[in-house]
């Protein structure tokens, strides 16, 4: 199993430049993690704070037991040699060929014997569909090939954490699409923990079991996607839906005036940018069928259910229905919408509370945020069995 990332109010800045303060979140182990946020909010920071490229000016970033924020070299390179990292470019030798790239890493940092390594690269390169372009410069391929590539070289060491920065940059929808289901594939395959940075909102509603977005230098919200996807909050709308109309403005934080003048023109009939409306928690995306069945889905299912009373109604309706029936028996929970009306966290549909009878019955342990289990009492997780 992946291993799990516990970051407590990590702030960073350069200079006098604030990037963002107090983040705090948990990637859960094995389970697929997206960041969103607008150009500039510092999504590339925290990746490369997390694998400490970059130095935090305070909190802290825990992975297995050390935090990185304090830790020795010693102990960084130990932490290291867990991640696999896809950067945004594929960050490819040039003069390498597809073969020697991928197997850079087992080279530099295993006494791996040659053979070893070919069986390893080649696996690799098969899992990601690049079996037969060992030869290829990275000049000679597509920017999708590319990047699996990257992701081929993230793997060889086996990382227990992944982390993909905008793994959907240069690529086409289709070929973004296929590469949404790799992770989800490889993730069934290896059961890492995966975070992903992203502007993509097809790959941000369809991937993740968990989302999360940057803002006016912090953390907006993290936790399970229905809650970004039911969200409410006038920033995540307006990115989820592409629009101009909002908060985010070109390079910064619109003012008030700004946004009454857009309102206004906006409701003159000026096209504000974004085609329709996409709120609402559509299906996440299966691994291919003969593949094992994800573990981090199975596990997240608990985890969910655990905090389901602390998350709004909309995202509670959202997790409740997809879950199969045999689901919502097993944890004692229905549905709040009658047979036929809309989807949970469409726009028509109901945002009610869901009596407190069809939410579950749930233990005192959970996997809530810290400000969330103070907020319900609950005890961190850790300190009691499961039910
Ligand atoms: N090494 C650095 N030194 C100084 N400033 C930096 C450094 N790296 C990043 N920044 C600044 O931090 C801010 C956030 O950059 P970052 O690349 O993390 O944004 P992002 O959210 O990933 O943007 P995009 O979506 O456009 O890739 C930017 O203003 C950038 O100029």
């Amino acid at each position: 199993m992946g291993a799990e990332v516990i970051v407590e109010g990590l702030t960073k800045s350069f200079g006098s430049q604030s990037i963002w303060r107090d983040v705090t979140l948990s990637l859960p182990p094995g389970e697929v993690s997206a960041m969103l946020g607008p150009s500039g909010t510092g999504k590339s920071v925290f990746l490369k704070s997390m694998i400490g490229l970059l130095k935090p000016d305070s909190g802290k970033c825990v992975i297995n037991g050390t935090d990185i924020v304090q830790c020795s070299e010693r102990e960084m390179y130990e932490v290291r040699k867990l991640f696999g990292v896809l950067f945004q470019d594929g960050a490819l030798f040039g003069s390498m060929n597809l073969y020697d790239n991928v197997a850079f890493p087992l080279r530099e940092h295993t006494k791996k014997s040659e053979s070893e390594i070919k069986r390893i690269v080649l696996e690799k390169l098969e899992m990601t569909g690049l079996k037969g372009a060992e030869d290829k410069l990275p000049g000679e391929i597509s920017g999708g090939m590319r990047k699996r590539a990257g992701l081929a070289r993230a793997l060889v060491l086996d990382p227990e954490i992944i982390l993909c920065d905008e793994p959907d940059s240069g690529l086409d929808p289709v070929r973004t699409a296929y590469l949404s289901q790799l992770l989800i594939d490889l993730n069934a395959q290896i059961d890492a923990t995966i975070l992903v940075v992203t502007h993509n909102i097809n790959l941000a509603r369809t991937l993740p079991d968990n989302l999360g977005m940057l803002f006016r230098k912090e953390l907006v919200m993290f936790g399970p996607r229905e809650v970004l996807l039911t969200s409410e909050e006038p920033v995540v709308e307006q990115f989820l839906n592409g629009k101009r109309l909002g908060p985010i403005g070109m390079s910064e934080e619109k003012d008030t005036a700004q946004m009454a003048a857009e309102q206004a023109m906006a409701e003159a009939g000026h096209h504000h940018g974004g085609t329709e409306d996409v709120r609402g928690v559509v299906p996440q995306i299966k691994p291919t069928p003969g593949l094992p069945e994800r573990q981090g889905e199975r596990r997240r299912k608990d985890r969910v259910m655990k905090i389901l009373h602390t998350l709004p109604p909309a995202a509670q309706e959202g997790i409740i229905e997809s879950l199969s029936p045999e689901e919502q028996r097993h944890y004692g929970v229905r549905p709040h919408a009658p047979a036929g009306a809309p989807h949970a966290g469409t726009p028509h549909s109901s945002q009610g509370q869901l009596p407190a009878d069809q939410v579950a019955q749930l233990p005192n342990q959970g996997w809530g945020t810290a400000e969330q289990l103070r907020a319900t009492g609950e005890t961190p997780p850790g300190q009691g069995g499961a039910r």
